[in-house]
């Protein structure tokens, strides 16, 4: 008797300008390996309108239906959302932003794990000697702070909350410190930045940090570093953030767009918002994941095939990993990203003219051959 595969469910979000076009390459190598022969799990996809052409089709950026369906799925990948069509539409959470910002909280995905790596197929504005070795991962506390905070807007007044609560921080700690000690980061190191030179939400940040980490992982190191200067370190010394850059929801946002420079483009950066601890093994149970590339919607090239689809793609590697274990897999898709890179085909903004569908079809083709000569 054949043992049945397990099948996961997948909320795709194409969303708008480019979104649809990178994830259309993600959900093909997850198509790619639901129909493999060693493929290990079946990926039922569930694709919904969200964001902008949410308001187009249904008058609002997400339905009910929507956010029932992220909150039921094992995991959610998503693409971008937003545009200049849209613009006007921001009040509170009403615009496209809103329905990322509401499907974040009810899928209470409160760590945003952002990896950033210098590579020599990039395109780094940045000396090779300064960013070479460069890894770190910023890891951005997702559900609080300044994005989450009432809000106050009229057309002379307007402010949002920028608030912590110590369990929200303790709990974003802990988890820079697991992947600090995990493979996924090059040195036990937290660089937590923040300000609380200014800031009583960060001041408050920095003595939970501080607390957390002495009392649950004397062996991490932990270092402070006010926000603003830690930009200018970013770009003049970006080795020595090589570990787990925390930061609250805002300054995280910032410091892993900055870190675009690194690789010399936003488009290859991928993203996970995870609600858990990362599964360890195949055959843990799956914990809740929100996929997406660090980039937004970039109309400034949509519809013309050229966005740089490995954002997405790698994000796809990040599901497999930590929320179903599934780390052959992971590796492959990453090691096929490289040796697409190795060939010398690029996107423009990689300073390469291959379209987005030539990049994702020939990461596929190579994965392919990799699947084949692997054992899972
Ligand atoms: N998660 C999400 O849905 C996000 C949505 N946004 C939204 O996206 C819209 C545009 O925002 P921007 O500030 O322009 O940021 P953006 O990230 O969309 O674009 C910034 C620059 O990077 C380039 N770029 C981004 N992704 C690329 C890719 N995959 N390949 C090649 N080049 C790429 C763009 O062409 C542009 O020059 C806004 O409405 C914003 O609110 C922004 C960030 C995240
Ligand atoms: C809701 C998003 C537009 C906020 C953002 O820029 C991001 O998450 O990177
Ligand atoms: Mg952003």
């Amino acid at each position: 008797m054949t043992k049945s595969k397990p099948e996961f469910s997948i909320l795709v979000i194409g969303g708008d300008g480019i979104g649809p076009e990178v994830t259309a390459e993600a959900t093909a190598i997850l198509d790619l390996l639901s129909a493999h022969p060693k493929g290990r799990a079946t990926f039922n996809l569930l694709p919904r309108l969200f964001g902008g052409c949410s308001i187009d089709k249904y008058g609002v950026s997400v339905t009910d239906e929507v956010l029932e369906t992220g909150r039921k799925a094992d995991a959610i990948l998503m693409g971008a959302v937003g545009g200049p069509k849209w613009d006007g539409m921001r009040h509170g959470f009403e615009g496209p932003e809103g329905a990322t910002l509401r499907l974040r909280e009810v899928t209470q995905v409160y760590a945003n794990l952002r990896p950033c790596e210098y590579f020599a197929a990039g395109n780094s504005p940045l000396r090779e000697e300064l960013v070479r070795g460069t890894k770190f991962i910023v890891l951005r506390e997702n559900c609080g702070g300044a994005f989450y905070g009432p809000k106050e807007e009229t057309s002379d007044y307007a402010s949002d909350l920028w608030s912590y609560k110590r369990s929200e921080i303790e709990r974003v700690t802990r988890m820079a410190a697991h992947l600090a000690i995990s493979k996924a980061s090059p040195k036990k190191t937290v660089i937590s930045c923040d300000k609380a030179n200014v800031l009583a939400s960060s001041r408050l940040w920095r003595k939970v940090v501080q607390e957390t980490m002495e009392r649950e992982f004397p062996d991490v190191e932990i270092v402070h570093q006010l926000a603003d200067s830690a930009t200018t370190l970013m770009m003049m010394r970006p080795t020595l953030f090589n570990g787990v850059v925390l930061a609250d929801n805002t300054f995280g946002d910032l410091l892993s767009d900055l870190a675009g420079v690194i690789p010399g483009t936003l488009g290859v950066l991928p993203s996970a918002c995870l609600a858990d601890i990362p599964v360890q093994k195949w055959g843990d149970k799956p914990i809740k994941g929100f996929y997406e590339p660090v980039h937004g919607s970039a109309p400034d090239i949509a519809g013309q095939g050229i966005a740089n689809p490995i954002g997405a793609i790698l994000s796809t590697a990040l599901m497999l990993r930590y929320s179903f274990g599934m780390e052959e897999e992971a590796t492959a898709i990453e090691k096929a990203v490289n040796l697409t890179l190795d060939e010398g085909l690029r996107t423009r903004d990689m300073k390469g003219t291959a379209s987005t569908t030539e990049i994702g079809s020939t990461i596929r083709k190579t994965l392919l051959e990799l699947l084949n000569e692997q054992a899972l």
